[in-house]
């Protein structure tokens, strides 16, 4: 897996880092708020584990599965709801946790949504957010780091289902997609 990888942007240790640094300020900004931390699946996984380690506050959590990628390195443009929540976010303080923003669409999809079913307030944490390609006006409240334009994996973001586990950021090599 390492050998189809480029660049490491980021590694195991900054990632720790910039978590710890988001934790301890979400643990300030929701301290007697009792959020619903919503994890987007599947990119997400790793960084809302890590995430809620670092929150020192009542919370709960539930999961949330929409795609626009599929096997692809660019988005449809259409977002689908493949799992919805289990709990109601009607008047609750919601805290949703991405890996990445791209071109905004899945978590503009997402906030409408839960904006329509009155959750008292949203907020976007994102690991990585890449503004280049930004078609919506989506913006998040605590980011872990800034990406240039290039399709990145690892660390719960993959390619074709693959590379989720790498324990890193970095940007895959263009002729593992090409040859797709
Ligand atoms: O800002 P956007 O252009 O909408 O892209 C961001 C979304 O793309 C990825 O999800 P994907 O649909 O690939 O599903 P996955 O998390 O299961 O890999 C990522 O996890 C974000 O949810
Ligand atoms: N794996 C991966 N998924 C994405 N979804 C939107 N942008 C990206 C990206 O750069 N990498």
């Amino acid at each position: 897996m390492n050998e189809d990888i480029k660049e490491i942007l980021y590694s195991k240790e900054q990632i720790e880092e910039i978590s710890k640094k988001i934790g301890a300020q979400l643990t300030i900004d929701y301290a007697g708020k009792k959020p619903l931390v919503i994890c987007v699946l599947k990119g997400a996984i790793l960084f809302m584990a890590d995430i809620i380690r670092k929150m020192d506050t009542y919370t709960e959590i539930d999961f949330m599965d929409v795609s626009s990628y599929g096997d692809s390195t660019v988005s449809s443009g259409e977002v689908k709801i493949i799992k919805d929540l289990d709990v109601p976010v009607e008047g609750r303080n919601v805290l949703i946790i991405e890996d990445i923003i791209d071109t905004g669409k899945t978590l503009q999809c997402i906030v409408s949504l839960l904006k329509h079913r009155k959750a008292q307030s949203v907020k976007i944490c994102t690991l990585l957010d890449k503004p280049e390609r930004r078609v919506e006006g989506v913006v998040p409240n605590y980011v872990g780091f800034q990406v240039p334009n290039e399709f990145v994996v690892g660390y719960g973001l993959d390619y074709q289902g693959m590379y989720r586990n790498l324990p890193y950021v970095g940007i895959l090599k263009e002729e593992i997609y090409e040859n797709n």
